[in-house]
């Protein structure tokens, strides 16, 4: 089992309460941390392999807990709509004709480009998932991954007969890197025959639900107009509440639905900039907090961002937070850090693996080049990687213990190829499109 010991500028572990550390040090064994704190004489001597990272801060890889990351086959092709026309009228045609491959490689192009801004763990909810694993397998990230759910209700049972097959045949691959969550879509593409049908199956087999809630005020519309309730009170009433919630966007929730998700213990997947470009509302992410939900960040699908940063999630989300509760104070930088690692890793049921740097953990772990001219100086290690960092600034990615990235780039060297057969990908779902 090799030991590798990482001595940095400073370390952010992310363990509850603790402060960074100037002048550290991580050590790993295989896929697994086992010791952190102040570098000291000695530390390395059983070392096989010293990484020396001084001019670098060392923190936990961070989480993006809701994405469709095969949508970044679409990135530009149907910007400025609000989320029901652009769906409508030019996501579902695009995926209308998605194949296999096209979603193998568009996951690819989205890892490549995760892991290169410092993401080390994803929620997915897309379709051909064997495709999805298979790049998950391949790339070295971890993920969790739902087969979207959603159509009819003779659709939704194939659907779901293919998502749970394939959560059984995942299980424990990919070193472990994999686990699955149900993905049943939104109350608004889902009848209450379907819904129930996908609570008793993740009842059954023991598995967390992943699904859009409250996004849009014309969701809050339909849901009244069809049932008579909001959709949190729709989804109560078929049982999804019974089993543990990832709720993507919660962005138009009031104060009792807030304190009926926090006995729960739903964790709300806060996507603000999806929320800003589709205009879909500003989510009421200090309110959640407050009341004690784990909420952690997502970026959404390319499509609707149209980035994979999260570095512009932890930005955004403060900023926009501050602005909606006219009060600077709201969501500092250690709380969308937090976000955006410990607590994205809980909202995905692996806080006991990942999220923190701490003995025990996996190294999923990511380093930043601290000498550049907008990183400097460091006072203050959270308040730089929010306010003033950007995803480019990620030097060097391990995700399981294994070096993935170094100087920005991922180590595997098939860039380029992904980068240009998802490039043919996209263009040829463009011109089906246009009916070319
Ligand atoms: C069932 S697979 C996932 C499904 O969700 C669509 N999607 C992408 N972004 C959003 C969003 O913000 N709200 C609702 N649905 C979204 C995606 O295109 C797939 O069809
Ligand atoms: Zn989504």
């Amino acid at each position: 089992m090799p030991t590798e010991v990482i001595h940095c500028a400073w370390l952010l572990t992310m363990a509850e309460g603790a402060e960074p550390i100037p002048d550290a040090y991580v050590k790993i064994v295989d896929d697994k941390i086992v010791e952190v704190g102040p570098w000291q004489d000695g530390v390395a001597a059983d070392a096989d392999v010293v990484t020396d990272a001084r001019t670098k801060l060392v923190l936990p890889g961070l989480v993006n807990t809701h994405t469709h990351a095969a949508m970044v086959l679409f990135r530009s092709l149907g910007d400025d709509y609000p989320l029901y026309t652009w769906l409508q009228e030019k996501i579902w045609p695009l995926e209308a004709n998605l194949t296999a491959e096209d979603v193998y490689y568009g996951t690819r192009l989205a890892i490549n480009e995760m892991l290169c801004s410092g993401t080390t763990t994803f929620a997915d909810q897309y379709f051909f998932m064997d495709e999805v694993a298979e790049a998950v397998a391949e790339s070295g990230i971890r993920a969790v991954l739902s087969r979207g759910l959603l159509g009819s209700d003779a659709e939704v049972e194939t659907k779901l007969e293919e998502a749970i097959e394939q959560a059984k045949k995942w299980k424990g691959k990919a070193d472990g890197r994999i686990t699955a969550m149900l993905g049943p879509h939104a109350p608004y593409t889902l009848s209450p025959a379907a819904l129930r049908q996908i609570v008793t199956a993740a009842r059954h087999y023991q598995l967390s639900l992943h699904i859009h809630v409250a996004e849009t005020r014309d969701e809050l519309e339909e849901i009244g107009k069809n049932y008579g309730k909001r959709p949190v009170a729709y989804l109560a009433e078929h049982g999804l509440f019974s089993r543990p919630v990832l709720m993507a966007h919660g962005v138009w929730l009031d104060e009792g639905e807030i304190s009926y998700l926090a006995k729960q213990k739903v964790a709300v997947a806060h996507n603000p900039s999806s929320n800003m470009k589709l205009a879909s509302g500003i989510a009421p992410v200090a309110q959640l907090l407050k009341a004690g939900i784990t909420v952690s960040l997502g970026t959404d699908g390319a499509a609707s961002n149209n980035r994979l940063d999260m570095f512009t999630e932890m930005r955004t989300a403060s900023l926009l937070q501050k602005v909606a509760n006219n009060d600077p104070t709201v969501l500092p930088a250690e709380t969308a850090l937090k976000m955006a690692t410990i607590d994205g890793a809980r909202a995905l049921g692996l806080g006991d693996q990942i999220g923190s740097l701490e003995p025990g953990k996996k190294a999923d772990l990511i380093m930043i080049d601290l000498e550049q001219n907008h990183l400097t100086p460091c006072f203050n290690p959270a308040s730089l990687l929010v306010y003033s960092a950007r995803g480019s600034d990620v030097a060097a990615v391990m995700v399981n213990g294994k070096w993935l990235v170094k100087e920005g780039r991922i180590l595997a060297g098939d860039e380029e190829k992904v980068r240009t057969a998802a490039a043919e990908c996209a263009k040829r779902l463009a011109q089906l499109q246009q009916g070319k």
